[in-house]
């Protein structure tokens, strides 16, 4: 028996002729927020709708705590909550208006809407505006709003396709917040193309690239890929470049002026601690000292050609 909350097993889909994603398998077996990284177009949308049942894959399967999505959906779909990338929000009916529909949506019996709308306006702290109408919230408050639906019938998996798309920089910190929080009770698949975000609040990385995973794994083994693959340096006391490629990992070194370096270390911290010492010892004056991290792109494209 299959105990992952979700597994998907080679999931497939042609719109038209195209395929948009080529056999994507991967399983979410405990509570966290799972990020599905990929640049626009990898195929994050496709795959959320695929899992959350509003899209009929082309081939493979989904099975939700053991049911199939495909031979059971009313069953699979109760246990999934869903925030599409444009949140299904009633702009003319209030919170606690929009909410009381999606609870009956959600089968919930009557005489408990009540008690699940309050706790779930409580558990995104949107209470204080219960009687305001959706339009007049902030775009902060109304994906909060959007949270509340998918969660209201306390799914054990939650899908948010780019959440923070479109937010400020305090309502998106607020939105990680209450996707931490969440997450420690359920699964939370959480789409975005930002690397940032992804390290911000994710435990594990699902990472698609053409339609194709090229990784999946715990958000600290990505980071083995975006090791600093160069230094940025300045030095008071500038050397010329031949003295700088004498020292031992420093394969590569370019003057950019003003006394300033890109040094290549092919991936090694140690090179860079080495590279201090060098300093002190040449008597270089070294100002400062930063990593230059490989690039998304670069990452995406690594990742590609391993799996090609
Ligand atoms: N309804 C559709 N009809 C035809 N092609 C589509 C449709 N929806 C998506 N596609 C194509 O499928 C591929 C994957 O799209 P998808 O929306 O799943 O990617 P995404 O990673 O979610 O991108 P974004 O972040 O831009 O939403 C793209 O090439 C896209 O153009």
């Amino acid at each position: 028996m299959d105990k992952s909350l979700i597994s998907v097993r080679g999931l497939s889909h042609r719109y038209n002729t195209q395929w948009a994603i080529r056999g994507i398998s991967f399983d979410l077996p405990e509570t966290g927020v799972y990020g599905l990284l990929g640049s626009n177009g990898a195929g994050k949308s496709t795959t959320m709708n695929i899992i959350s049942g509003v899209l009929k894959q082309t081939e493979g399967e989904v099975i939700v705590n053991g049911i199939s999505l495909n031979e059971d959906p009313i069953a699979a779909k109760k246990l999934i909550g869903f925030l599409p990338q444009h949140a299904p929000l009633h702009p003319d009916t209030t919170v606690q208006e929009y909410l009381s529909n999606c609870a009956r949506l959600r089968k919930i019996p009557e005489k408990e809407v009540r008690n699940a709308v309050n706790e779930v306006m409580e558990k995104v702290s949107i209470t204080h505006f219960e009687k305001r109408l959706i339009r007049n919230l902030s775009g902060g408050y109304k994906q909060r709003v959007g949270i509340a639906q998918a969660i209201i019938h306390k799914p054990a998996i939650i899908i948010l396709d780019e959440p923070t798309n479109g937010l400020d920089p305090n309502q998106i910190m607020e939105v990680r917040k209450l996707v931490r929080d969440i997450a420690k009770e359920r699964a939370v698949i959480f789409s975005t193309h930002i690397l940032t975000e992804v390290h911000a609040i994710c435990d594990h990385i699902l990472m698609i690239d053409r339609g194709k995973l090229v990784f999946s794994g715990e958000t600290r083994e990505f980071d083995n890929y975006l090791q600093p693959d160069s230094l940025l340096v300045r030095l008071l006391a500038a050397p010329p470049v031949e003295q700088i490629l004498q020292i031992a990992g420093i394969t590569d070194a370019e003057a950019l002026g003003g006394g300033e370096y890109r040094l290549k270390i092919g991936g090694s911290s140690r090179i860079a601690e080495q590279f201090i010492v060098e300093c002190v010892s040449r008597n270089w004056r070294l100002e400062t000292i930063h990593p230059e991290k490989t690039s998304l792109n670069d990452v995406f494209s690594e990742l590609s050609n391993k799996n090609a």
